[in-house]
């Protein structure tokens, strides 16, 4: 069964509609039979005409007793037509499908679905969906589908492709899965559980179906990471790094002495820089936790012993906030740390390419640029980047060429349970620091709505007048005229209005010129900025201590991990810190991760339950976690999926099965799944 026929092949397909299909990733059957719902609904009953219910979603069924005619109305294209059943008769009104027109005609049977409105003196069923009568009949109260769409793809589109693949596939797919893996895990066969995740027969069914396709997708996940590692701890340690004359140093010159934590990362850094083989660590930690001093001694001794060093950050106000650190830190040993990045001027990083290139610089701080430019180190030893860039493949293969298989080290601020994280950086090995440093205080939060504005502004003029500063997130950059959203630029003038004009005031939003952020941040961090009104352009990483005031406009529009991460921007120094989460809605999820944001401050405790909190399919919060994303399991909540495959993935490789005859197609799945994904992950 060839299954990687192209998706032209099916009726419905040219050539715009698989250009549009390709942007979400289809190209062939195969990929449509896995292109999973991300939800289903019940199919209703069918309404009589005269039972229906006015302002919900109905299902009628009756005869067309008007010839569709279009009506044109601003840009928009309206079909109108009316059908008639035993009790009564309803028109139906289409938006923006003229060919409607040659469709609808008198004596046709159809099953229409949608909403019922009286609108314009009359009763209508508003742009309903139309459902083969036959069909419907047979699917009442069974699963329907609810497909992931992009624009120009419709529901009906989608369903009706995905079922032409199922007739054309007929069970006759090949199960890769062995007999034993199947019998010993419970598994259903793989047609089964494609038709069944597809059309499923009941509730019950569908969870089986997943079940097996959740198996399947981290079954190979878990066999490529583990071959990857097995072949990159082959890799041998090109660098010899033994001495470490500033390391003793710089700790002493701290203000502060490295929690046990720290120190027992920072140790497992030191003996794999000088082991036999090169690193390819993960540090994990949660906000705050005193990462970027790991880093910081980590690129210490690869200069004491005369190689390059590199630290990468996701943007130029990130990598100038590491590059201000550490230049604070390490200058004074001598060590000459240089910072890259896009805005700066043509001849400035020209200069910097010719420093680097002979050696003159021991140490770079950038944006991911320094590896993709054309960058020359002289003996690069290290490189530091975050978890949203762990390298793949392909910048390996970059990096390997500007050093000799430089040491990689990955800073992760997602705090998630040591046995998964174990998993999902299978190919690496893992650092957890657990530990804060001593002297924090819990970061008061509160949640109000906004009636509370008022009171709000004095808090902040408060914390002001003691010498602290305060950030105000806003979810947008403009006035937006649909949504109800605070806005950072007209929230900054209503605030200069409200509070007194000894206060200064800015904003930082995501849109702004790298060079204007720069500048803000940084006067923003030598307080000459006292309330810093932004996105969640400084969720990550941002550090000013003396900031001690977070509020947060339209706190319903983030999960619990976004909201994690930007009130981690205060409570970094001694001051007491607040946050406050201002909100209207009533929705109870909502009103849930509020209650646990005032009540915890430990990340693994709200990442557990910021996975508790997301239904099937909600992604809500998951792209602020650096982690592999997947077609259809998800590691929180299918987490003991994940452990069990992880460890059958482990027992397969040791004992060399995939040489096995029953194991042969699992072979070359692996394979095809891995070619798609290899650029994600790390080797
Ligand atoms: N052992 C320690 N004792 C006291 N203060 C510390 C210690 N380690 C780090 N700090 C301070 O804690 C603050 C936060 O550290 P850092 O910026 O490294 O956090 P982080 O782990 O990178 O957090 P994030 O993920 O939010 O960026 C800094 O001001 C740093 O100087």
């Amino acid at each position: 069964m060839n299954t990687n026929l192209p998706v032209t092949v099916l009726k419905g397909v040219g050539d715009k509609k698989s250009n549009t299909l390709e942007k979400m990733g289809i190209k062939t059957i195969d990929n449509l039979l896995n292109y999973y719902p991300r939800d289903y609904e019940k199919n209703m009953p069918v309404n009589k005409i005269s039972d229906i219910k006015m302002n919900e979603v109905n299902v009628i069924e009756g005869i067309i007793c008007l010839n569709a005619q279009n009506i044109r109305k601003r840009n928009i294209v309206i079909t109108k037509t009316k059908i008639r059943d035993d009790t009564g008769e309803i028109f139906a009104i289409f938006f923006s499908q003229p060919y409607l027109k040659n469709k609808l005609k008198i004596g046709n049977r159809y099953v229409l679905k949608g909403k019922v409105q009286y609108k314009y003196n009359i009763i209508q069923i508003v742009s309903p969906e139309i459902i083969d009568v036959n069909n419907y009949k047979m699917r009442i109260n069974r699963l329907k589908p609810i497909y992931p769409l992009i624009k120009d793809v419709s529901m009906n589109f989608m369903t009706s492709i995905i079922q032409q693949s199922l007739n054309y596939t007929k069970d006759q797919l090949k199960d890769f899965l062995p007999d034993d893996i199947r019998n010993s895990y419970n598994l259903a066969e793989y047609n089964y559980a494609i038709n069944q995740i597809h059309n499923p027969d009941n509730n019950e069914s569908m969870e089986v179906a997943r079940k097996r396709l959740v198996f399947d997708e981290f079954l190979l996940f878990a066999l490529g990471l583990n071959l990857i590692k097995e072949h990159s701890t082959d890799i041998p340690n090109n660098y010899n790094i033994d001495k470490s004359t500033n390391e003793k140093k710089l700790l002493d010159s701290l203000p502060y002495k490295l929690t046990n934590a720290q120190l027992k990362v920072w140790d497992e850094i030191k003996n794999d820089l000088q082991s036999s083989k090169t690193m390819n660590r993960v540090v994990q930690g949660d906000v705050g936790s005193g990462k970027t001093i790991i880093a910081a001694l980590a690129l210490t001794i690869v200069s004491d012993n005369d190689y390059q060093a590199c630290m990468m950050a996701p943007t130029e106000v990130l990598a100038k906030q590491h590059f201000e650190s550490v230049t604070k830190i390490l200058n004074p040993l001598g060590i000459n740390v240089e910072l890259l990045v896009g805005s700066m001027t043509k001849k400035q990083k020209e200069e910097t390419y010719e420093k680097l290139k002979n050696g003159e610089i021991n140490i770079l701080i950038g944006t991911h640029a320094v590896i993709q430019e054309k960058v020359e180190f002289k003996n690069l030893a290290l490189a530091i980047t975050d978890e949203q860039h762990r390298f793949g493949v392909k910048q390996r293969e970059n990096l390997s060429n500007k050093g000799n298989s430089p040491h990689i080290l990955v800073m992760s601020a997602t705090p998630i349970p040591r046995t998964l994280a174990l998993i999902v950086y299978g190919d690496m090995d893992v650092s957890i620091i657990d530990e804060m440093p001593p002297g924090r205080q819990k970061i008061e939060t509160y949640t109000v709505n906004t009636s509370y504005r008022e009171r709000i502004y004095s808090f902040i003029e408060a914390q002001i007048n003691s010498g602290r500063q305060v950030y105000i997130i806003c979810p947008m950059v403009e006035e937006s005229e649909t949504l109800e959203l605070e806005s950072v630029i007209s929230y900054t003038e209503k605030i200069r209005e409200k509070i007194s004009n000894k206060i200064k005031v800015e904003y930082i939003h995501g849109k702004m010129k790298a060079k204007d952020k720069n500048s803000i941040m940084e006067r923003f961090s030598n307080n000459e900025i006292d309330i810093l009104v932004s996105t969640t352009v400084i969720e990550v990483g941002v550090n000013v201590p003396n900031a001690t005031l977070m509020i947060i406009e339209n706190a319903e529009r983030f999960g619990l991990a976004g909201l994690h991460q930007l009130r981690g921007r205060v409570g970094r120094g001694k001051h007491q810190s607040y946050c406050v989460l201002i909100t209207d809605s009533k929705n109870n999820i909502t009103k849930k991760r509020m209650e646990i944001m005032c009540k915890y401050t430990d990340g693994f405790i709200i990442s557990e339950y910021d996975l508790k909190l997301r239904g099937p399919g909600d992604i809500f919060g998951f792209k602020q976690h650096g982690l592999p994303e997947f077609n259809i399991g998800d590691i929180f909540r299918d987490m003991d999926i994940l452990k069990e495959a992880n460890i059958l993935a482990k027992d397969i490789l040791e004992k060399e099965k995939l040489f096995q005859e029953e194991y042969k197609y699992l072979n070359k799945k692996i394979k095809k799944y891995f070619d798609k994904r290899i650029n994600q992950i790390s080797l």
